[in-house]
């Protein structure tokens, strides 16, 4: 899996630097993907050009999509035996649902910009943002957790380079 990810890496790399040099010389547009993408990244790397530069990957504004727009939403569970969870008890046979999305967009966890497109929040990983806690999981959690999520990540990252 490593090995795939560098590789689709080193892809990457080298169709953003072949396009770089293509826009030095004024030879291409903006009018595709990857234009728009370069152009508005150039734009923010000017806007804070003082500020300490922040590189953001592709993880990163994967994360960001998953985090927002979790394809499932929320995760329903059956309580198979009674449970005291802090004040709260579940009794036998409850249905519960973890509601992803709302964990997701809640402003006391992720700040004012909750709701806003940010792959900056996780420039230092998952664990970092969200302080050691579940709050980030659009693959589930524990034992039932996604056994395709590495999969899922890589094939989306391949199919993002395809597109470029
Ligand atoms: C963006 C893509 C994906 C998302 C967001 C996703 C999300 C999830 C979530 C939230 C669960 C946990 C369900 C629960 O706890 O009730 C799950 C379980 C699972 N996922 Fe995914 N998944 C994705 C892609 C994949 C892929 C590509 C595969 C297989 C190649 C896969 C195979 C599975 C399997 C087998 C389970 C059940 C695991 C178990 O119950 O032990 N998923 N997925």
């Amino acid at each position: 899996m490593k090995q795939i990810s560098k590789e689709v890496y080193a892809l990457l790399r080298g169709i953003v630097n072949k396009r770089e040099k293509a826009m030095k010389v004024g030879e291409t547009t903006n009018s595709d993907l990857l234009g728009m993408l370069m152009e508005s990244n150039f734009r923010e790397i000017q806007e804070h050009q003082n500020n300490k530069k922040i590189r953001i990957s592709v993880t990163m504004i994967f994360h960001e999509v998953l985090r927002l727009y979790p394809p499932i939403a929320m995760l329903p569970r059956v309580v198979y035996k009674d449970t005291q969870v802090g004040d709260m008890c579940f009794p036998t046979g409850l249905q519960v649902v973890l509601p992803t999305i709302l964990v997701h967009h809640d402003h006391e966890i992720w700040g004012d910009d909750a709701k806003e497109f940010n792959p900056k929040r996780f420039v230092e990983g998952v664990l970092k943002v969200t302080k050691n806690q579940v709050s980030f999981f659009p693959f589930g959690w524990g034992p039932r957790v996604c056994i395709g999520q590495n999969f899922a990540m890589m094939e989306a990252k391949i199919a993002l380079a395809m597109i470029l």
